[in-house]
């Protein structure tokens, strides 16, 4: 019989669970992914829609387009989509969590654009990278740790073309304590209207506390900037969630 991949509802958090354990990528995480990452991330549902657009404008001829973090293929998907005309192209889709990967592999087969798409189960900070035009980081730098993400995005750069994209939508935090709570409480407003009670909340926030690591957007520019991108654009914000495209 086929593997069951309705999505179903994240009630992952909605029992008291005593210590709450760090968050991990596991398989009860990928089974209910895409409607956690629906009623959790305000923007998400528009962000990838538009990795379609960004991808379609960005590619370039004879390179390859990465989706870093790829979890089970919304951003993957929509990249594909954005390169239907060139079916010749390559899309490598990353991610080190087994469980997500096997999963994305079933959406992909799924779906019917004509480029091809490797999955390869790794961390991307190990990876040898190829001449990318368009690389999608959507919601996976805030896990990598803090120290290793300036040196993995000047890899990610040199990688790249010139004229090429590097999208990084993240999680921020505000150095400025009133937006800080502000966008926090509407957060977590954002979360309660989706359905989650306060308890889901707070051991939500305790599963990612040492795992989701948010810096702000001026961490972001001026890393992308000394890692060598020449123009950086924040394209989308709602609350604390960003995107930004940042081109070589
Ligand atoms: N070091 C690492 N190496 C490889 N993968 C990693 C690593 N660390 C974390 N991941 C993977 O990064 C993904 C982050 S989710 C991306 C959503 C997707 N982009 C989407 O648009 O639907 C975002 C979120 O859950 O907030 C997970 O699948 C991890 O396994
Ligand atoms: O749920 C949250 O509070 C978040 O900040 C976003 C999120 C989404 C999916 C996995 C981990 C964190």
């Amino acid at each position: 019989m086929s593997e069951d991949t309705s999505p179903k509802r994240d009630d992952l958090y909605a029992k008291a669970l005593g210590p709450v354990p760090d968050f991990a990528f596991d398989e009860s995480v990928a089974r209910v992914f895409p409607d956690m990452i629906r009623r959790s991330v305000p923007g998400y549902t528009t962000i990838i829609p538009m990795l379609e657009l960004i991808a379609h404008r960005y590619y370039q001829v004879n390179t390859v387009a990465y989706d870093l973090g790829c979890s089970l293929g919304a951003s993957t998907l929509a990249v594909r989509h954005g390169l239907k005309q060139h079916p010749d192209a390559k899309i490598i889709a990353i991610d080190n969590s087994e469980a997500m990967l096997e999963k994305c592999n079933h959406y992909i087969e799924l779906d019917n654009a004509p480029t091809p798409v490797e999955l390869v189960c790794q961390d991307i900070d190990n990876v040898q990278y190829e001449k990318a035009s368009v690389i999608v980081l959507n919601f996976t730098l805030q896990f990598i740790p803090l120290e290793k993400r300036s040196q993995l995005l000047a890899r990610l750069n040199k990688s790249m073309v010139p004229g090429g994209v590097l999208v990084l939508s993240e999680k921020v935090r505000s150095e400025q304590s009133t937006t800080q709570a502000a966008l926090t409480s509407l957060h977590e407003d954002f979360k309660r209207a989706n359905g989650y009670s306060d308890l889901e909340i707070s051991q939500k926030r305790s599963a990612i506390e040492n795992v989701l690591i948010p810096e702000t957007l001026s961490d972001h520019q001026t890393r992308l900037t000394n890692a060598g991108f020449s123009a950086i654009h924040t394209w989308y914000q709602c609350f604390n969630f960003i995107s930004l495209i940042a081109v070589k």
